[in-house]
């Protein structure tokens, strides 16, 4: 450990850890269900960490964040109902908003220190919970699921943490089947996928269940995030049988300056078909299954 510093050290990525420098440990606390803290980093700004690992900095949350919620959003042409899974830092929250045709925004997030801490700390990520369209529920996605009509979404977005901790049932197959019966025919799902660099194998088991699950379209598409360990995180986007979804030709274009207080910084519609792009090592795995 180094006076002063940050260092993301996980079973998730053995033998390596991304360190950040400390300017002030801003907050400390244990919830129900992990450690959380908060930090003013050197040069990102400010850091959400829980059990250890980096979940958010200020610098760089536009890329994760407008990445996992436009590459779902505008693949289709007129999203109505939307719902999040884990994201409580608000940020996914933010960028659904950006999409005019939205009427119905349900968040699903099992600890509600991260919603309080976002909404103290991270004003710009936490104030998605301003929109009028949003309604939060704080409990277990996978029951959330459970208890919803089918059909009732035309998107869903799981932006979990890692499956080490509260987030391991998000990554397991009858969360999936769960996700998918409530999604309407031709429906879409845009799940957080790890790093092709780190967790190959993860990733082959998430887009093997999903092929048996999803009967519409099943992709990977991956975007730079420079604070997560190998520089990299993906994403799974699938969609139920029915009006086929093509992820990679977005129809429903975003504005990139939609007038919003803080405009698009990262998503464009190249960079949507280009995220669909994948070096041959996993391209390999992927596309053969
Ligand atoms: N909103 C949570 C995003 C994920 C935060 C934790 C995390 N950091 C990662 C780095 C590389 C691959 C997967 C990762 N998962």
């Amino acid at each position: 450990v180094i006076p002063g510093w940050f260092s993301e050290i996980s079973p998730m990525w053995p033998g390596e850890a991304h360190s950040l420098k400390i300017e002030k440990i801003l907050f400390q606390g244990k919830s129900d269900y992990q450690n959380v803290m908060v930090f003013q980093s050197s040069t990102y700004g400010k850091v959400l960490v829980l059990d250890g690992v980096i979940q958010l900095t200020e610098r760089d949350e536009c890329a994760y964040q407008e990445m996992i919620t436009h590459l779902p959003l505008c693949s289709i042409p007129n999203p109505k109902k939307v719902l999040v899974i884990g994201g409580g830092d608000g940020g996914v929250l933010r960028e659904v908003a950006r999409h005019s045709s939205v009427e119905q925004i349900d968040i699903c997030e099992i600890d509600k220190m991260v919603v309080d801490v976002s909404k103290q700390f991270f004003p710009r990520v936490a104030i998605g919970y301003e929109d009028p369209r949003v309604t939060l529920n704080v409990g277990d996605g996978v029951a959330f699921l459970r208890a919803v009509p089918a059909g009732t979404y035309d998107a869903i977005i799981v932006d979990s943490s890692d499956p080490i901790g509260p987030a391991q049932e998000l990554f397991e197959k009858p969360f999936f089947q769960s996700v998918a019966n409530a999604l309407r025919p031709g429906g879409v799902v845009c799940t957080q996928a790890e790093s092709i660099w780190l967790h190959m194998h993860i990733i082959e088991d998430i887009v093997s269940n999903c092929h048996q699950i999803f009967k519409g379209s099943v992709n990977y598409a991956w975007t730079t995030v420079p604070t997560y360990p190998s520089g990299v995180i993906g994403f799974m986007l699938c969609s139920t049988e029915g009006p086929p979804v093509d992820f990679k030709h977005p129809v429903n274009p975003i504005a990139e300056n939609d007038g919003s207080k803080d405009p698009l910084k990262f998503y464009n519609s190249e960079i949507h078909t280009a995220a669909f792009c994948l070096p041959s090592f996993a391209k390999k795995v992927i596309e053969s299954m």
